[in-house]
């Protein structure tokens, strides 16, 4: 376990309100959780280091495919997933749904390496970004966070920072150096992704807090852009919102799919249907861990499921 050894100050001073990825202390494998093939970040104490690498303005990397293999989670001794394997395809929307305590986060937060930061969590499973697992040994956790990206419940812009420094923070954190017309396009050109660029592009010096809830949401959105991901995780992201935010929202992550592969946790059955192209169903029934009840394509999963209890979840008649 490496720990933070403060050599990039701002980075530790920089990092979104989720404060997950400041966690440094983790718990260390026992031999039982060995022997349970669990894991629970074997370089999860790093800290973000400085990549120093200078960027090219939000050039996109190719579509990638996520595949989760038999993930199984616990918080302690707790288990709330066992063995979960499902496949989202590059430049398709997945939705995750299903009742609340089923898992669903912390499957998402699996998949960008942030479950580890939890004290008392563990894992066993693969999860393979382009065929390379996250988790191998030899891979950096930078690495996955920095092509697997996530846009949370409630909105966290830096909320005293300017709209510009907000999109870009995401770059500071990983160190890139970039002059200030490559950092200009890059504002431009995510704030433009994620559909805020008309309404704002008068006031970039202004605080990101004094946006609107949804504005604040695409906010995040371009932060997360920024560093071109990969994959973009969002975790309940209009909950907080109004339905016209929601739906500005929604029309952007359909966009942003031509680019980025998106999974996205949904109590909304309405969202699910609108914006993803397949759906997985999880359950956790009493007091078992999560699983994956059914998952395929969404029109078929509302309209012709093929176990009851999904029927009963998508008609509104449980959890
Ligand atoms: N930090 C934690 N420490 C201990 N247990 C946790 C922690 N986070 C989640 N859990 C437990 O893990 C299980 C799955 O929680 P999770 O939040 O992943 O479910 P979910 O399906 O996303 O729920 P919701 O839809 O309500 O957000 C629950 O039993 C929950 O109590």
């Amino acid at each position: 376990m490496t720990n933070n050894t403060g050599s990039d100050a701002e980075a530790t001073t920089t990092l979104p309100a989720t404060g997950a990825a400041q966690t440094s202390v983790l718990p260390s494998v026992t031999d039982a959780d060995e022997l349970h093939g669990r894991r629970d970040g074997q370089d999860a104490g790093e800290f973000i280091p400085g990549f120093g690498a200078a960027v090219a303005p939000a050039k996109q990397a190719p579509l990638a495919e996520l595949e989760a293999r038999e993930i199984s989670a616990w918080f302690g001794d707790h288990q709330v997933l066992d063995r979960v394997s499902l496949t989202m395809p590059a430049g398709v929307i997945t939705s995750l749904i299903g009742p609340s305590g089923c898992g669903k986060s912390t499957f998402l937060r699996i998949l960008n390496r942030m479950h580890e930061m939890i004290p008392s969590a563990s894992l066993a499973g693969e999860v393979r970004l382009d065929g390379v697992d996250i988790y191998d040994p030899s891979r950096k956790l930078t690495e996955a966070r920095r092509a697997i990206g996530m846009v949370f419940q409630k909105p966290n812009p830096f909320p005293a920072m300017s709209i510009y420094d907000n999109v870009i923070a995401g770059l500071r954190l990983t160190g890139a150096r970039a002059d200030r017309g490559t950092k200009d396009a890059i504002v431009e050109s995510c704030l433009t992704k994620s559909g805020l660029w008309k309404e704002v592009r008068d006031r970039l010096r202004a605080p990101g807090g004094g946006l609107s809830g949804g504005q604040q949401q695409r906010l995040c959105i371009a932060r997360s852009l920024a560093i071109t991901p990969r994959v973009l995780l969002m975790d309940e992201p209009c909950s907080a919102l109004d339905p016209t935010s929601t739906r500005v929202i929604e029309e952007t992550m359909v966009e942003l799919a031509q680019e980025v592969t998106i999974v996205i946790v949904t109590h909304n059955m309405q969202q699910a249907s609108r914006v993803s192209t397949q759906c997985a169903f999880f359950l956790a029934s009493q007091g078992t861990p999560g699983v994956i009840v059914e998952y395929g394509d969404t029109e078929a999963m509302f309209g012709d499921p093929q176990d009851p209890r999904t029927a009963d979840y998508v008609n509104g008649r449980f959890g």
